[in-house]
């Protein structure tokens, strides 16, 4: 059976924003325009599509926006959206604007909605975007370089000032479900230990232990990385100061991960993968998720690609310990 062709395309953000979003909707748009589809932006992810914020958009209305970073379609949890008759008011919603093809470019709750959407006949195709890297289908997801850069500058400001004062710093970064943020800052800003939500053998005895053997070596600063996943960074240093005597404060980087201009390398993988979306809309595709792997772009059954569960590299996990202080 011939594939149906597709005539216009529609693009949404969903779930958390991610720096690079923009860069991908840019590609998305005017990779559209260039194979002869009409666009058709969707503000507020799900929200938007069920309510109709729909706008036909031109190689312009994406001008000055890779170097942004947030969504200028704007994102939202929409949690009516996991209701069946709301996702058939979604699938035809798009049949009233016209809309065949549907980019979503967000995380793993979105593309379930998407996969939702395509079940219905709307031919739809996933991009990763999450600060959080926890697709496993990909090796990157849009949003982690810039995001895992932030929190390593703004933990490389606390060291120094934790440094002055002879404090030990406990930092907690984003990931609710996933420690990749929290591995990446404990090698890079050389922690003397991370919490990450997938190790549960947490060994806080043995971390008060390590903090006052680095005083006696004369260390003057102990920093400890915790997973927003995991938690409790106020109670934890309360806990370290009552057993070490070593004041200690706790920082929630929170939200400023999410922000500001993407790097040279989520503003690339979004402009690939926005491309490589649309080339699978223009080949028929559907339900169908876009990934990189081993160097490549390559895509995934949506179904499959959700199924597949990532776990920290064990790898790194286990240099990240060997290079904390001994
Ligand atoms: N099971 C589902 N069925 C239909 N839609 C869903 C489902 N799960 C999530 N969604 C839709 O996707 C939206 C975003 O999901 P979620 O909040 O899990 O974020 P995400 O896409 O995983 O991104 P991130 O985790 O990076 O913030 C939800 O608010 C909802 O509208
Ligand atoms: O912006 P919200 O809704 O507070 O969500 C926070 C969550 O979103 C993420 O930033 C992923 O987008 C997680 O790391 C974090 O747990
Ligand atoms: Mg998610």
């Amino acid at each position: 059976m011939m594939s149906k062709e597709i005539k216009t395309i529609g693009v949404l953000t969903s779930g958390g924003d991610a720096p690079g979003m923009n860069a991908a909707i840019r590609a998305v748009v005017r990779t559209a325009l260039a194979r002869g589809k009409r666009v058709m932006g969707i503000r507020k992810g799900y929200q938007g599509l069920i309510n109709g914020d729909i706008f036909e958009m031109d190689a312009r209305s994406v001008s000055d926006t890779i170097q942004r970073g947030g969504t200028m379609l704007y994102t939202a949890r929409c949690i009516e959206f996991l209701q069946p008759e709301v996702q058939q008011r979604g699938a035809d919603m798009c049949k009233v604007f016209g809309i065949d093809g549907l980019v979503v470019i967000g995380g793993d709750g979105s593309f379930k909605g998407a996969g939702k959407l395509a079940n219905l006949g709307i031919n739809t195709i996933g991009i990763p975007g999450t600060i959080d890297l926890d697709i496993d289908c990909t090796d990157y997801t849009i949003g982690f370089d810039t995001a895992v850069n932030t929190a390593m500058e703004a933990i490389d400001r606390l060291r120094d000032t934790s440094t002055s004062h002879e404090r030990c710093s406990v930092v907690e970064v984003m990931g609710r479900d996933a420690g990749y943020i929290a591995l990446w800052c404990g090698i890079v800003n050389g922690a003397e230990y991370v919490f990450l939500p997938e190790v549960q053998n947490i060994k806080e005895e043995e971390l008060i232990e390590k903090i006052l053997m680095n005083r006696k070596k004369g260390k003057r600063h102990n920093l400890i990385i915790m997973s927003e996943g995991v938690g409790g960074s106020d109670e934890l240093a309360k806990r370290i100061e009552a057993a070490t005597g070593i004041e200690t404060r706790a920082t929630i980087l929170g939200h400023l991960q999410r922000g500001g201009s993407p790097t040279a390398v989520d503003r690339m993988h979004a402009s690939m993968m926005g491309a490589y979306a649309v080339d699978l809309l223009c080949k028929g595709e559907s339900n169908r998720v876009v990934g990189f792997k081993n160097n490549t772009y390559v895509d995934f059954d949506i179904d499959e690609a959700l199924a597949m569960q990532k776990d920290i590299s064990s790898r790194q996990y286990e240099v990240s310990q060997m290079l904390e202080t001994r």
